[in-house]
């Protein structure tokens, strides 16, 4: 940490947040040097985003100060705490689709800061190189995935000289590879001088770079720490009180008959800039996890679009479920084959923000709650409140829309309302991607449960640590290439992360897309 002056950059004075039926944070107090990076930690719903969203002037608090370099200021809106150098990477990134990524960029930017910057493509390309970030100006955002749009949000802020960055979640979709490159991006930035927010679920990474942490729970601080001279069982335990059994390690298992089969797959992006899918083959079996991992934006987006049938795209007899053409099938058909599905994307195309948790059941259950024709609610509602209660989702009931849950207890809504349904198949993206440790290890458990009971999981993700503990056998994509399927224990880290980077195509001049310097420099 460079502190550079005695000054301290934010400090927050008892702020406190009242939603309706919930006392989301309750004289919150923290203070944040120059330089500093500082971790908010917390179990899901425990306040933490509504404390950076009073502070990046989304919400505002109902009662207590922020001193900002020494003087107290009113952060009403998300333009004036631009104005003041905060910047801010939200969960659910805020991005237009249809805008490229200068013109996204741009919209942020005032009149002012854009005369100061001058051509604005090329100051972001020059910072995409000075960072590592690997970020195009010209890319539409429609054509970028998650890990990609995450490096835009962050370039947004980087583009304005940000004094303090807030980062809610931001690794939870990066690869390693990804997550080193951040945390160099982060340490040059405090060095600089730049305070830095760092909200994470991921104990070993806030033990590795924020010099402080503060714990919140139930809206509440509850403990303050120096993570170095922590572990993330000791941090664990600080957040959830009695100390979640760690993942030790699950037993390996075999699957059984082959469910889902996919051959000789090849089909051309939908997306002006997306990744065609080049001759991909592998099959699933009843009773086993099979693990894909890639850089994203590798194929991983079209992969799962084409299998669960949102790409509506007739692919004929390349894809079959228990022996069965389904190639032709619509999304909803497949459902009805036993196929549930969990997007990367949870606000939006795991679950509509404006409808209720029961609504949202409806939507992806389409068997067992129609009778005669008509809508059995009180059967969805009770379903609901099962996963609700079994899942432990922090909300107010089953009428609770899905925009007003955190974000980790949406996850495990959708994650809980698509195991709940004993699909035959399951292909899931990211599964604990922003769930705090013990709901971690809930989800975890219940995918082994449902692999045990024989179902086919097919898991599509950046996180390489998780694969290779849930997965019975493990791939890798790039550039829309599969890799050989191996079995989880006759491989490694190294030898997954050399697939990731391509080196099992045949054809050496494969372009691989967006490979960090650091991957570029390994393959
Ligand atoms: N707009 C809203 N209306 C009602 N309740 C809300 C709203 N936004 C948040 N809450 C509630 O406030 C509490 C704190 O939510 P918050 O999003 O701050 O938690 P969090 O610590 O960031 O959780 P996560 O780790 O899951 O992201 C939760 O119980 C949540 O359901």
């Amino acid at each position: 940490m460079n502190t550079h002056n005695s000054v301290s950059r934010l400090e927050l004075v008892n702020i406190t947040k009242q939603y309706p039926g919930c006392l989301a944070n309750d004289n919150i107090s923290i203070t944040l040097m120059p330089g500093e990076i500082h971790a908010l930690l917390g179990e899901n719903g425990a306040g933490k985003s509504t404390l950076v969203k009073s502070i990046y002037g989304v919400v505002s608090p109902d009662k207590g100060d922020i001193i900002w370099d020494g003087r107290e200021v009113s952060i009403k809106s998300p333009s004036i705490a631009r104005d003041l150098g905060i910047g801010m990477v939200f969960q659910h990134f805020s991005l237009f689709e249809t805008l490229t990524v200068c013109q996204n960029i741009e919209l942020c930017l005032s009149k002012t800061q854009l005369v100061n910057i001058g051509d604005l493509a090329s100051r972001i390309t020059q910072l995409s190189e000075e960072y590592g970030l690997n970020v195009n100006p010209s890319r539409y955002v429609h054509s970028l995935s998650i890990g990609e749009r995450q490096r835009v949000e962050i370039m947004r802020c980087l583009v304005q000289s940000v004094k303090l960055l807030i980062l809610d979640e931001p690794t939870s979709v990066l690869t390693p590879q990804e997550v080193a490159g951040l945390f160099v991006v982060l340490r040059t930035l405090s060095n600089e001088g730049c305070s830095i927010l760092f909200i994470s679920h991921k104990l070993h990474e806030v033990t590795e770079i924020c010099d402080k942490a503060t714990i919140l729970r139930g809206g509440k601080v509850v403990d303050t720490c120096v993570p170095n001279e922590e572990t993330p069982a000791s941090i664990a335990k600080m957040m959830v009180g009695d100390l979640a059994e760690q993942d030790a390690g699950y037993a390996k298992k075999e699957g059984t008959e082959s469910v889902l089969c996919v051959s000789s797959l090849s089909l051309e992006p939908k997306q002006p800039f997306g990744t065609a899918l080049k001759d991909i083959t592998f099959d699933l079996k009843s009773g086993e996890i099979l693990g894909i991992a890639g850089v994203a934006g590798n194929g991983q987006d079209e992969l799962m679009a084409i299998i669960s049938g949102e790409d509506e795209r007739n692919i004929k007899s390349t894809l079959s479920l228990s022996k069965q053409d389904i190639g032709h099938l619509h999304a909803g058909e497949r459902r009805k084959l036993g196929m549930a599905y969990v997007p990367e994307e949870r606000l939006g195309r795991g679950a509509v923000p404006e409808m209720s948790l029961s609504e949202n059941t409806l939507l992806t259950h389409s068997e067992g709650f129609i009778r005669n024709g008509l809508v059995d609610w009180q059967s969805i509602k009770d379903y609901t409140t099962t996963m609700i209660a079994k899942y432990k989702v922090k909300c107010h009931g089953e009428f609770s829309e899905a925009k007003s849950l955190s974000g980790g207890n949406l996850q495990k809504f959708i994650m809980g309302r698509e195991i709940g349904q004993n699909p035959k198949v399951l292909i899931c993206a990211h599964p604990t991607w922003g769930v705090d440790v013990g709901a971690a290890l809930a989800i975890h458990q219940a995918l082994l449960e449902l692999r045990d009971q024989g179902a086919a999981i097919l898991l599509i993700s950046e996180d390489i640590d998780e694969l290779f503990l849930l997965a019975d056998r493990m791939s890798a994509i790039c550039d829309g290439h599969l890799s050989p399927v191996v079995k989880t224990e006759s491989t490694n880290i190294d030898q997954i992360g050399q697939w990731m980077a391509g080196t099992f195509i045949d054809n050496k001049s494969v372009s691989i897309s967006n490979t960090t310097p650091a991957q570029k420099a390994n393959s």
